[in-house]
């Protein structure tokens, strides 16, 4: 977590009753959807946050002296989000309940929101399923073995395409039109450009899975298993906890996902209850869309397993439904973000009692779970199923921090595959990168001339730019279909029917931009991506990683570009082990310019405050940056610049003030 100790947010008091009118107005502006949804507009009354709410809303310190207000925004947006479609819920239920009690006083219904939240802290008392388990943080000695493991094809992986098809050549035409089928099958594509070096010789046939299981893997298109998958199907099945790194677009899902089903497939029939059957398996996934995928993937393999079902909780849909939907299609495999996981463990009547059937749990993306940011949840939800259970890391990253704090979640003599030979590279020799550095008022200009190039070069081009944050997302995808790009946006400002419904498109579709913050970095498996770029300071060297792996999946070819302000050169050294070479500025075009500049002119203003607002505080949380606050300002103020404004928009004062940013030269304030 960038940005130090977390401490509760300032104006609220103890009782979380905003009664200062001034407060809540500026709030209204830092905040509006939070305002919106607690159906309060900036009307000067007294306002009451939930307790819950209240933990949502940060102050970061550094160094124990300077505070500002922190927001993830991803996580934050998708808490919001979450509250809202509860919120709605409970409503409903208060409706309902008031019909049916219509001797109520009129005054007590319409103090319905205090009593509604007064409910959930007192079923949040009475959780009783939660252990008094306490996790301190400290470094087990013993770490879980390490398997640094290589296929005997690695070696033949590490060589070029060329020369990988002569070696198939060599090894037979027949083999090699085998192997096409298969990569057609599964990808819908021609194997043409696709490096297999991620795949093992092992045939899913040759492993010991049950024939259902075996039967639904081969009507998805899989013939050979992945690395990943090779490595870690056996370990799994034997009753390892695992924790697995392999590269982006690798199988990682499938190589959870099998085992898993084999589990429960082997679980002997006192054990499953077809009426209300437990949860056997639990996947904790730290985004919405990659829960969906996940839960896909999972639908796919159990084609032919019938008496096992899977169903997704996540954030942003209705509580209730998930209720019923759980009710009518009870399930073994349960696919769930965490604050929605959490919200039906505290919730959903009998499914605290459903989750202590659990007998895997997989993180999946570990380390971002473990971070932070997830961690306290992560712990409640390892604190409400089993001790006795199995237990899956998987990602693509697992920085030295997360390998220390495993022992949250698995047993010491846990297993470490690793599928990236140590001294190769972290991400895919097919995927060229570059980075560019160019002052922040060329970077629009250059980023509309790198798309234009890549379309007229790629007519099948599908690229996804990458931004800072939710905001600027939404300034940078605005400004883009004002230049008449074929652009779609993503972020957690976005309902979530709308980003289902967006990703889905981007999944199905060619000839199409997504821009997105990086709610979209990790895991989703948007195929054929053909460019990914990067536009601003990735938040580290981790998210860097996993933003560039939405290219070059499962062996395709790929490009990722990485465009940096000449102050934001110090995060390079962060990824000088990965091939990033630097790339010449694309050159520059007068009418290119004028053609960005009136683009620009015609975006609202609205947006432009709200992105300066959002950059400042992205960049604020950023120790090499914020050290400095008025060469910050002067920074900020470059990228108003860059918008088209002559004058930095103004900011609320408190949050100013939050940001430790008061008088600080340079800003304007409101
Ligand atoms: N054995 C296999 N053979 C061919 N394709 C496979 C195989 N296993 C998985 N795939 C495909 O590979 C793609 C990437 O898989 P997946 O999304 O699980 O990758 P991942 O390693 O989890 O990536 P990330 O690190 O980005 O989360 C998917 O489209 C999946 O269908």
């Amino acid at each position: 977590m960038p940005g130090g100790e977390l401490l509760p947010f300032r104006p609220l008091d103890s009782s979380g009753i905003l009664r200062s009118p001034r407060c809540l107005s500026v709030l209204g502006r830092a905040f509006p959807f939070k305002l919106k949804y607690q159906t309060c507009s900036s009307r000067p009354r007294p306002l009451l946050f939930p307790r819950r709410w209240r933990r949502e809303l940060w102050v970061a310190s550094i160094g124990g002296r300077e505070k500002f207000l922190f927001e993830d925004e991803a996580k934050f947006g998708d808490r919001i989000s979450d509250r809202k479609t509860e919120k709605l819920d409970q409503n409903r239920v208060r409706i309902k309940k008031n019909e049916r009690e219509s001797s109520v006083p009129l005054k007590r219904q319409r103090d319905g929101v205090s009593d509604g939240f007064q409910g959930v802290d007192d079923r949040r008392k009475s959780r009783h399923f939660l252990s008094k388990k306490r996790f301190d943080g400290e470094v087990d000695e013993e770490e879980g073995k390490d398997h640094f493991f290589f296929a005997k094809q690695r070696s033949e992986g590490g060589r070029g395409l060329s020369e990988r098809r002569s070696a198939l050549k060599v090894s037979g035409e027949q083999e090699k039109r085998d192997d096409d089928e298969v990569i057609t099958k599964a990808t819908g594509r021609s194997s043409a450009v696709e490096n297999e070096s991620h795949l093992s010789q092992t045939r899913f046939e040759q492993c010991s899975i049950s024939p259902l299981s075996l039967k639904g893997v081969k009507a998805a298109g899989y013939e050979r298993m992945t690395l990943v998958q090779e490595a870690t199907l056996p370990l799994i099945l034997e009753g390892k906890d695992v924790l697995a790194k392999a590269k982006t677009g690798t199988g990682k899902t499938l190589a959870f996902l099998l085992p898993a089903i084999e589990v429960i497939s082997k679980l002997p029939p006192g054990d499953r209850d077809p009426k209300r059957p437990s949860i056997n398996v639990l996947v904790v996934c730290p985004t919405r869309e990659l829960a969906s995928q996940a839960a896909a993937e999972a639908n796919k393999l159990l084609k032919f397993h019938p008496s096992i079902g899977v169903q997704v909780v996540i954030g942003g849909t209705r509580l209730t439904l998930e209720q019923k939907r759980m009710q009518a299609n009870p399930c073994q495999i349960l696919v769930a973000t965490p604050g929605r996981l959490k919200d039906h463990i505290k919730n959903t009547p009998g499914f605290a009692t459903r989750l202590m059937g659990v007998k895997v749990i997989v993180l999946d993306e570990a380390d971002q779970l473990l971070d932070m940011g997830f961690r306290k949840d992560i712990e409640n939800i390892i604190a409400a199923v089993p001790k006795q259970r199995q237990t899956l890391l998987f990602s693509a990253t697992v920085p030295d921090e997360v390998r220390q704090i495993c022992h949250i979640a698995m047993e010491s003599d846990y297993e470490f595959i690793n599928t990236v030979e140590e001294g190769t590279e972290e991400t895919h020799s097919q995927v060229r990168q570059t980075y560019l550095v160019a002052p922040l008022d060329n970077h629009f200009q250059i980023l509309y001339s790198i798309l234009t190039k890549h379309i007229s070069e790629d007519a099948d081009y599908k690229v996804i730019v990458f931004c800072t944050t939710a905001m600027v997302t939404k300034l940078v995808a605005d400004l883009l279909s004002k230049l008449h790009l074929n652009i779609r946006e993503i972020h957690s400002r976005k309902q979530q029917n709308y980003r289902t419904r967006v990703s889905e498109e981007f999944r199905q579709s060619k000839g199409l931009i997504l821009v997105s913050s990086d709610v979209s970095a990790r895991g989703v498996d948007y195929p054929d991506v053909t460019l990914v770029i990067q536009v601003g300071l990735p938040a580290d060297r981790e998210q860097y990683i996993h933003r560039l792996g939405r290219t070059g999946r499962t062996g395709k070819e790929g490009t990722g570009i990485l465009i940096l302000a000449p102050w934001e050169k110090f995060f390079l050294p962060s990824i000088n082990d990965l091939p990033v070479t630097a790339a010449p500025l694309p050159p520059t075009d007068p009418n290119t310019r004028m053609k960005v500049e009136r683009a620009l002119s015609n975006v609202e203003m609205k947006n432009k405050g709200s992105a300066y607002q959002a950059w400042l505080g992205y960049y604020n949380s950023n120790k090499n940056i914020s050290r400095d606050k008025t060469r910050l300002v002067a920074l900020a103020n470059e990228f108003s610049q860059s918008m088209g404004l002559h004058n930095p928009p103004a900011i609320p004062k408190l949050i100013l003030r939050k940001m430790g940013l008061s008088n600080v030269p340079g800003l304007c304030t409101k």
